[in-house]
């Protein structure tokens, strides 16, 4: 299969384009219109919107387990209509909300499953096996002989992500993959999956329910309305600043200044010069962190204003009215 790095991007990711696709199901539903998207090779897509307006069938065309009635969808340069749905998904990891492990092999067994039906020699896969449970930060001794029914919620969905990276795949189909554990297992795997995808850099495209989990994993958010209709695609901090209709305004919500914080940086330009004593007193802020954070850290400090580091040497003073100025939006 063909491959077209991106910038930033790692081995072996694609590109996805979805052309004009539509999917119009036998009893008639048109559950796709028309959908026109494209996803960079090494990038993180969230595709978010109402229920039923048709996340998961864009997601399931992408790896054929639902035929489009009409467009084309491009891996890289391949139109992935001319090749083998087999063939397809062992390049396509898939991630689904309940895992779906079988229930009946070990959690290595599991994770071998694409290598064993691609053939590979038994030392290779079982190599495969250990470093990727390690990635996941699971302990392949501790961990590779259990049955899913041995893990928790949080531990499957590892198991469940070590298994859709096992064949080194150009892309990556995540439909709800952390909707089944509780928020704060959720916040974690979210930071844990960052980190990972920061050393894998593969082309995600993710679907989810949750707005602050598309805008923390998101490098880009695609929102849709009923029918798959591409309302906005955009960086979170773009969707979060500049609704593009009324409907992607009402979806992102009254507090979207506050998720607004979360995506966006302190910067240089936001800083007062520091005092004579360089703040000694006051709570520090590291340059480039969220204005989240450093709002946090001021209404837990109690003071006005926050001295922001860099490479733990002061650089200016940031007060709460910068920071809530960033959070203000049109
Ligand atoms: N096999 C099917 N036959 C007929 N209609 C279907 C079929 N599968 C899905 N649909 C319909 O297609 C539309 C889109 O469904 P889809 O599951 O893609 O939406 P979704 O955005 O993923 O929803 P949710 O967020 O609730 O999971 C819905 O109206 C749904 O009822």
């Amino acid at each position: 299969m063909d491959v077209t790095p991106g910038p930033g991007a790692g081995h072996g990711a694609a590109s996805i384009t979805l052309e004009r696709i539509r999917k119009r199901y036998p009893d008639g539903t048109e559950a796709v219109r028309e959908l026109s998207l494209e996803v960079k090779a090494g990038e993180l897509v969230v595709l978010i919107g109402p229920s039923g307006c048709g996340k998961s069938t864009v997601l399931r065309m992408i790896n054929r387990l639902i035929e489009p009635t009409d467009g084309r969808i491009l891996l890289g340069d391949d139109d992935v209509t001319r090749v083998d749905p087999v063939t397809l998904r062992r390049r396509i990891g898939y991630v689904i909300q309940n895992v779906g492990l079988f229930p009946h092999q070990t959690v290595a067994a599991n994770v071998a499953t694409v290598p064993g039906l691609l053939g590979w020699p038994r030392e290779r896969t079982r190599a495969r096996v250990d470093e990727l449970l390690e990635l996941v930060g699971l302990d392949p001794g501790q961990f590779g002989r259990r049955y899913p029914h041995e893990l928790s919620g949080g531990q499957r969905q590892r198991v469940g992500v070590a298994r859709a990276l096992a064949a080194d795949p150009v892309v990556l189909l995540m439909d709800e993959p952390f909707s089944a554990v509780d928020p704060i297992v959720r916040t974690r795997l979210q930071e844990e999956f960052l980190r990972l995808q920061a050393e894998v850099r593969k082309t995600i495209v993710l679907v989810t329910h949750d707005l602050d989990e598309a805008v923390r994993l998101g490098d880009r958010i695609a929102v849709l309305s009923e029918g798959g209709r591409l309302e906005q695609y955009d960086t979170p901090a773009a969707l979060l600043g500049s609704p593009a209709s009324p409907f992607v305004r009402e979806f992102v919500g009254a507090d979207r200044g506050i998720r607004r914080l979360a995506v966006t940086p302190v910067t240089r330009e936001v800083l007062d010069p520091l005092p004579a004593d360089g703040g000694a007193d006051l709570p520090a802020v590291p340059l480039g962190g969220s204005a989240y954070d450093a709002l946090g850290g001021l209404l837990t400090s109690g003071a006005e204003h926050a001295v922001v580091t860099e490479d733990g040497r002061p650089v200016g003073l940031l007060s709460r009215a910068r920071v809530l100025g960033l959070g203000v939006l049109d």
